[in-house]
């Protein structure tokens, strides 16, 4: 067995340390997880090693029976034993009952009709934190405003960042943002996001806050389309340079989109964003990257994970990101050549290679320049020639 290496924190009081503020947040006691997935059962465990009563819903009652029972989720998790300290229901309302803060870690694509199963059963002052990364399709609504539509009234936060589950359930060190909006009059010390972070934050789990709701939601949602576009290259038989310039380009367009709604440029530059983006699209953990790498090896959509229902929430994305870029009037090109391969079955070697046909740009969004491409064709043979087609 591989071995862990474990964390050893320095003593003495750390600086601008939530829980060295003036008056520390109050801390959630009891936490409700909505979704018994991988990432469902690791935020449980993460939540149960800091201290947190956890209640975990599964709609798979083996699943629920392996929790309580054998102390593993061995569908998702495998052998990792998980902390005490978690009880898992196949009931909503039971896992809801006398919860403090709800995490929702199901799909993007469940998340409405799981918002609206829970309502009934959630008082008005407990939080959901939306854990899952996407933006609905047709609406172009960032998932917090979801469940603001499905649960009115009911305050809403955001946790993402670079997390893949069997690290986090194994308890190796991991970074993520926590983000609410502050009501008026609140500060980053005394609003949601804090009190979240330190109620989640122990040992190797590390929870930083923002107020940018609406920065970590398109950060998140974004760069699972881009780790696709990273595996459709590598797979097509492209090499490090432009697994670099589709990760750079990525980040511009995540930008592009998410200060357009109203997020901001520094947020995408942190964990939810570049952090999020620079290990989905290098490491051959992701379900996006390794989705990408089949097609681009020549598979087709129903053909990748030998046909498994795996989640891979960059080809729902791929259309919500780019349709709702089109409604706001912005380009954005490589989630639309994702989304022309993934949906349109366009050819991956023309499609990339248009990439590289644009007219040229000032490399800043906030220049607005466009220079046209004197060599546009030549471009595209020279990209075609060079994986021999
Ligand atoms: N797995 C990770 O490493 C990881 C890390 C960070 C974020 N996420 C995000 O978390 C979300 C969940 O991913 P996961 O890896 O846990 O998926 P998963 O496939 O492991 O588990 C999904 C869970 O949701 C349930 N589910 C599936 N479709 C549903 C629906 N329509 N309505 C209600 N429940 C449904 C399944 O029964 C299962 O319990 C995704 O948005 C993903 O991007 C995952
Ligand atoms: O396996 P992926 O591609 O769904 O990525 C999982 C997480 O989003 C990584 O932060």
């Amino acid at each position: 067995m591989r071995r862990k290496p474990k964390l050893q924190p320095k003593k003495g009081k750390p600086v601008n340390a939530i829980d060295q503020w003036t008056t520390p947040p109050r801390k959630f006691e009891t936490i409700a997880i909505i979704g018994a997935g991988a990432y469902g059962t690791a935020l449980a465990s993460v939540a149960a090693r800091a201290g947190r009563r956890v209640r975990i819903f599964g709609r798979r009652a083996e699943t629920v029976n392996d929790i309580n029972k054998n102390r593993r989720n061995s569908a998702y998790l495998g052998d990792e034993p998980l902390p005490e300290g978690i009880e898992a229901f196949t009931d909503l309302k039971a896992a809801l009952l006398g919860a403090d803060a709800a995490l929702l870690v199901v799909p993007s694509a469940g998340i409405r009709e799981m918002s609206c199963a829970m309502r009934p059963h959630s008082s008005r002052s407990m939080p959901v934190v939306i854990c899952a990364k996407g933006i609905e399709p047709n609406s172009g609504l960032l998932l917090s405003d979801v469940v603001r539509e499905e649960m009115p009234g009911q305050p809403v936060a955001a946790l993402s960042g670079p997390t893949f589950a069997d690290e986090v359930v194994a308890d190796m060190p991991t970074t993520v943002t926590i983000a609410a909006e502050l009501a008026p009059g609140e500060t980053l010390e005394d609003g949601l996001a804090a009190r979240l972070a330190l109620s989640l934050s122990a040992g190797s789990f590390r929870a930083y806050v923002s107020d940018d709701l609406i920065g970590v939601e398109t950060g998140g949602a974004m760069k699972n389309v881009i780790a696709i576009a990273c595996g459709i290259s590598r797979g097509a038989g492209f090499r490090a340079n432009m697994t670099a310039a589709l990760i750079t380009r990525g980040l511009a367009e995540m930008t592009q989109l998410a200060t357009k709604l109203g997020g901001s440029a520094d947020t995408i530059s942190g964990l939810s964003g570049l952090g999020d983006l620079t290990l989905t699209c290098s490491s051959e953990q992701s379900r996006n990257l390794r989705f990408g790498l089949q097609l681009g090896a020549g598979a087709k959509r129903e053909q990748t994970f030998d046909g498994a229902p795996v989640i891979v929430e960059g080809v729902r994305n791929s259309v919500s990101v780019t349709d709702l870029a089109r409604k706001l009037g912005l380009t954005l090109p490589i989630c639309e050549a994702v989304r022309a391969i993934v949906h349109d079955n366009a050819d991956i070697v023309t499609t990339l290679g248009m990439l590289w046909s644009r007219p040229l740009e000032a490399e800043s969004h906030e220049i607005d320049v466009t220079i046209g491409h004197p060599n546009a064709s030549e471009a595209r043979e020279k990209i075609e020639g060079l994986i021999g087609c």
